[in-house]
């Protein structure tokens, strides 16, 4: 196995054969090699993605993986595909954080939630589906944006605010936006959506396009038309958000009054009685004559868009909504579902993600003080995993010189999101001979070896870092960092990449550059220690070591905190 700088396009394998096949022809395409036998089929691009196994191995794999019935999600480490994988399912600081489905002050009369998914509409609400432009990208958190009569409300500030510390290099601006409108729906009761990262953060604000309620009939049916929705999908799409939340009176005081109601101290009409919760009833009120929305029954007839939107098919669609929940349900998650994959022209989303059967977390390679060992953090999840205390869980590693060393793992805990998932790991962390190294990982259970399909689970061992780096708390610099080039690699540059934000509040990644030993490296070590030069003031928390060869960047590591390491002394 060698490094390939071969990209393939790999669609995942649904649950028919052909449709591997068609990810397939287009793995052969992108390799230029022979599809005689195959039939042609529409192809479509979903992920470019670079693997540490050759192009051809992995092509086979994953055709014949495909072809006997076993769907994969995507073949680990995929960095951007791990990330937005575990942001999805696994326990995490963001999922944490999404508060539940009751309004945030019980008296306010508002819920935060609701916030969530009308400010990922709004987001959208600017595409050009002709012209290619705006969609979700987070141009909604430019001042200009929400300073629009047509973003009126603080509700897009607020959830930008709490929002955007959770985007990183790998999930964007606009995938954590999707993703918590997503979360909000299905935690309160809604369908499961389909999510794909991959969304391009705008670096300016879009043109307006977001309809108002005071609008006509034609003009909102234009406006869904140019974002790409017919009209019996704005039925659908008005009535799924507005499930949720409704008119508060400080940003619309001409369609709500005041209602000095110590129960809804920010005077909340809301869209239906069930206003925290995601259900039908904003179809079967509507129907039954019960409603009290106030786009439908508000007293000035021209801001009641909702009732000319619900009404604009002879009522057919809210009809079909008010007699089925599931119709409702699933009519939902596909609109949900495409309005956040609506994106400008030119960006690639990902393959919907899908939790990994298998997934190794190593949290941490680096090279010993002694410069003789390395320290491998690894643990591993295995999903859909029922408690079993009697399962044996072995780790097996290959080495550079042909050796396998094993452990056993131990210490499972439940976790995951919507499934049971266990995770097992090593009592502590491996000692590593470091002049064999690792290259590959497989795993046992109960005598069943989990390898990905026969190529393992891949680990780079020729760029770490070592041990002697160190951290300061509150110091103009945030530590001192050595990275460990093993001596048989020859990189033409070695650096750390911290994280760090544009002027526009974008992820974006930092090089600082490391410099190798200015003495010779003596014949019997395997790493080499390059210093990392700091300039004043140059600071971060999380980073990730980077090395180039022959032109061609790699991150070598998971994200890191400089905080892994000791203090400075
Ligand atoms: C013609 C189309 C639409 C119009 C005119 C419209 C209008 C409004 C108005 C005036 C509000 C009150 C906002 C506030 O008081 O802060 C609102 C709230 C809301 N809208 Fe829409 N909307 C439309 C379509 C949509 C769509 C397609 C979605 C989502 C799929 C959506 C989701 C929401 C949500 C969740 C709220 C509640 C926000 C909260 O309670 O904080 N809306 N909408």
């Amino acid at each position: 196995m060698r490094l390939s700088k071969e990209s393939i396009l790999i669609r995942h394998c649904d649950n028919s054969a052909w449709q591997c096949a068609d990810n397939s022809i287009a793995a052969l395409r992108s390799l230029r090699l022979p599809a005689r036998n195959l039939l042609p089929a529409p192809l479509k691009k979903v992920k470019l993605w670079h693997m540490d196994i050759s192009p051809e191995k992995m092509l086979l794999l994953s055709f014949f993986a495909c072809l006997v019935g076993i769907a994969h999600a995507y073949i680990w480490p995929s960095p951007q595909l791990d990330a937005l994988e575990a942001m999805r399912f696994d326990p995490n600081p963001f999922l944490a954080f999404l508060p539940s489905c009751d309004a945030d002050d019980p008296l306010s009369g508002r819920s935060e939630i609701s916030d969530w998914i009308r400010t990922a509409y709004h987001d959208m609400a600017t595409h050009n589906v002709v012209h290619g432009t705006g969609g979700m990208d987070a141009s909604i958190r430019f001042a200009e944006e929400q300073a629009r009569p047509e973003d009126a409300g603080d509700g897009f500030q607020n959830t930008i605010g709490e929002l955007l510390k959770f985007s990183n290099r790998y999930v964007s601006i606009s995938d954590v936006l999707a993703l918590a409108a997503i979360t909000a729906v299905e935690r309160c009761g809604g369908p499961q959506i389909a999510f794909r990262g991959g969304r391009i953060d705008a670096g300016e604000p879009n043109a307006p396009g977001v309809p108002e309620p005071q609008q006509s009939l034609d003009s909102h049916i234009a406006s869904f038309a140019r974002q790409g929705f017919t009209q019996t999908e704005m039925i659908g799409l008005v009535a799924c958000g507005h499930t949720f939340g409704g008119v508060q009176h400080a940003p619309f005081p001409d369609i709500v009054p005041e209602m000095n109601d110590p129960n809804n101290t920010l005077s909340v009409a809301h869209f239906d009685s069930t206003y925290v919760q995601f259900d039908n009833n904003i179809a079967t009120e509507y129907i039954s004559g019960t409603t009290q929305n106030p786009l439908v029954v508000g007293l000035n007839e021209t801001t009641n868009s909702d009732k000319r939107i619900f009404s604009s098919d002879g009522n057919v669609t809210m009809h079909s909504f008010a007699d089925s929940p599931e119709l409702f349900a699933s009519t939902c998650a596909g609109l949900f579902a495409r309005m956040l994959d609506t994106v400008p022209n030119g960006v690639q989303l990902t393959e919907v993600i899908t939790p990994l059967p298998v997934k190794p977390d190593v949290t941490l390679l680096r090279l010993d003080t002694s410069g003789h060992k390395l320290e491998l953090l690894v643990s591993v999840r295995f999903w859909n995993m029922a408690e079993d205390p009697a399962r044996i869980v072995r780790l097996l590693w290959v080495d550079h010189i042909g050796g396998t060393s094993n452990v056993t793992l131990s210490g499972f805990f439940t976790v995951g999101q919507q499934q049971q998932a266990q995770r097992y790991s090593p009592p502590t962390s491996l000692s590593i001979d470091a002049a064999a190294g690792i290259t590959a990982m497989r795993f046992e259970v109960n005598g069943k070896l989990e390898d990905q399909g026969g190529i393992g689970f891949p680990v780079q061992d020729d760029v770490v870092m070592s041990a002697l780096s160190c951290f300061i708390a509150d110091g103009p610099s945030p530590g001192r960092f050595y990275i460990a080039v093993r001596t048989s690699a020859k990189p033409t540059r070695v650096y750390l990449e911290a994280e760090a934000r544009d002027s526009v509040d974008r992820p974006i990644v930092v090089e600082i550059d490391a410099v190798p030993p200015s003495e010779p490296v003596a014949a019997n070590v395997s790493y080499s220690i390059w210093r990392v030069g700091l300039n004043a003031n140059q600071t971060f928390d999380l980073f990730t070591v980077g090395a180039e060869f022959n032109g061609v960047k790699g991150t070598r590591s998971g994200l890191l905190t400089r905080f892994k390491f000791p203090p400075c002394e």
